[in-house]
């Protein structure tokens, strides 16, 4: 029985109460000032000095801690089915999981069933309907016609999705090519809803892979061998100029390489507006794991675009602390090593994926924080209130603010964590951070009012989690038209010159969908 399995009260209904934090620093992403937060019915009601409250109301102790709004994970996997098998954390375990290290909401990717998004997106409602925290959902785009393109209507307009993602990479399964990629960004960019890349170069990681195999590589050294930095790097430039092109903004997650780091700190140096989000994985740790002679340890590291090199995770930090990379997700897509076993011949059969939903807090707080990288607000911002913004869900989520949903965690910076298969709370018989201690313990995590985490043990049950919906047209597409305007009126005087193709332009104009 894994550790969650003991912990949850799975089941029992856990009813909201009145709660007073007391005397905590209450950090948000803008200002920190020592306050309590009065939270009732599952939302904060007040920030302020001094609150007096009733003896109905149960009383937290934050002195000497802070009080920070819960985290929110961009990026996850939960109850997802590859060819072969299905990730062992499903949206109870991997959600409890998420708890227990401070996280209070993940965005999933949906992927449609037999093509369809919408059936895609009712597949998905099922599997979250053991949901113990809330949760979003990004759709994937695997395939081009009409239907899909009236299905991304739908799926904005009537069922709360804001975001698209396009893999280009994973040749013979979820790639698509660059025809489709441009046809996706434009209906993205009509729909105000963020285009996100998984940006590899899958013709070049095909050919890298046939290459291992041919030279007898076959080991998992021979997946961080076959798919180099240069080729995410590669990918990188291409997705970010192609949405120059049609001038939308651009998500790229994952980015786990200088190589494509820098790619996009160059594009938002020159105004583009290109959002990285590096992961948990990439930050802390490097790809030395994979040269390990144990297969099993070496097959837990095998994720793609793969852990790089050492290097390539301070730089990541050092990026993320500049502004160049916005937000940390972990891309959490847990399979056990009887899973991964099956690549035991064949690196290119393990099922790609690491953990990091209930790491991804505490990691960040050791690596950025404890090390003066980043201060306790830019924490927030990077592991909360970015990711809120970006998918339109602030000031509900990501702020401590009246209003705002009591997803709050107290995290203790004089005490500390240590991470281990024996004492997490995924289903993974794993993890990739064994072993690993820092500074900063999440002490306690509250969700929807509901205290679920406290004294090491989790208090969660199925189906409390909610759908948390996401209006199109968040703050990163203020002011696009401007630039389309700028566009349309450079394109004037050539018009006017030839004015015999003056009708051919203005038709192009008009059927390029560009919003001009
Ligand atoms: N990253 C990974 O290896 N697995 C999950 C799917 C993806 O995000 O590419
Ligand atoms: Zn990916
Ligand atoms: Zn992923």
């Amino acid at each position: 029985q894994s550790n969650h399995e003991q912990f949850c009260d799975a089941g029992t209904k856990i009813p909201s109460s009145k709660l007073l934090i007391k005397g905590g620093t209450v950090v948000n992403a803008h200002h920190q000032q020592i306050a309590d937060v009065y939270v009732e019915d599952s939302i904060i009601v007040a920030v302020n000095s001094n609150i007096r409250v009733g003896d109905d109301v149960t009383i937290i102790d934050a002195a000497g801690k802070y009080v920070m709004p819960g985290g929110i994970d961009p990026h996850s996997h939960l109850d997802f089915d590859v060819v072969f098998t299905t990730t062992v954390d499903d949206f109870f375990s991997g959600q409890a999981a998420a708890l227990a290290g401070g996280t209070t909401m993940h965005i999933d990717f949906v992927i449609p069933l037999n093509g369809s998004l919408t059936a895609g997106f009712e597949d998905y409602q099922k599997k979250a309907k053991k949901s113990c925290m809330d949760y979003g959902f990004h759709m994937v785009i695997t395939k081009w016609d009409e239907t899909v393109s009236r299905e991304m209507e739908l799926i904005v307009k009537e069922k709360g999705i804001n975001s698209f993602k396009f893999f280009m990479a994973y040749k013979e399964a979820l790639m698509i090519n660059d025809e489709l990629l441009l046809e996706g960004f434009k209906k993205c960019k009509s729909l105000g809803a963020l285009a996100m890349v998984h940006a590899e170069n899958g013709d070049a990681v095909y050919e890298g892979q046939k290459k291992m195999i041919e030279l007898g590589i076959t080991g998992p050294e021979g997946h961080a061998l076959s798919r180099p930095a240069v080729l995410e790097g590669e990918a990188t430039a291409r997705a970010i100029r192609l949405a120059d092109f049609v001038n939308t903004p651009l998500y790229v997650v994952h980015v786990m390489s200088i190589e494509a780091m820098e790619e996009i700190a160059k594009a938002r140096k020159s105004g583009q507006r290109v959002i990285g989000e590096p992961i948990a994985s990439g930050l802390a740790l490097d790809e030395s794991w994979l040269w390990h002679p144990d297969f099993e340890t070496a097959a837990k590291y095998v994720m793609s675009p793969p852990i790089r090199k050492r290097g390539h995770d301070k730089a990541l930090q050092a990026a993320l602390s500049t502004g160049i990379l916005q937000l940390v997700g972990t891309d959490h897509c847990a399979f056990n090593s009887t899973q991964k076993a099956r690549g035991i011949d064949d690196f290119r059969k393990i099922p790609n994926g690491v953990n990091g939903i209930e790491e991804r807090m505490h990691l960040v707080w050791d690596t950025m924080v404890e090390s003066g990288q980043i201060s306790v607000t830019d924490y927030v911002r990077l592991t909360s209130t970015e990711c809120a913004r970006i998918f339109n869900i602030y000031p509900r989520k990501g702020a401590i603010l009246p209003g705002s949903d009591a997803d709050i965690i107290i995290l203790n910076p004089n005490s500390s964590f240590e991470i281990s298969a024996k004492s997490h709370h995924s289903r993974l018989d794993t993890n990739v951070y064994e072993g690993r201690r820092g500074k900063g313990k999440i002490e306690v995590t509250i969700a929807g009012g509901r205290v679920v985490w406290e004294n090491n043990e989790l208090k969660v049950a199925r189906g409390t989690g909610r759908y948390i919906k996401m209006a199109p047209f968040s703050y990163v597409f203020d002011g696009l038209e401007k630039k389309d305007a700028i566009y349309l009126n450079s394109l004037e005087a050539p018009v006017n010159r030839s004015k015999n193709n003056s009708s051919k332009i203005s038709d192009f104009l008009f059927k390029s969908n560009f919003n001009i």
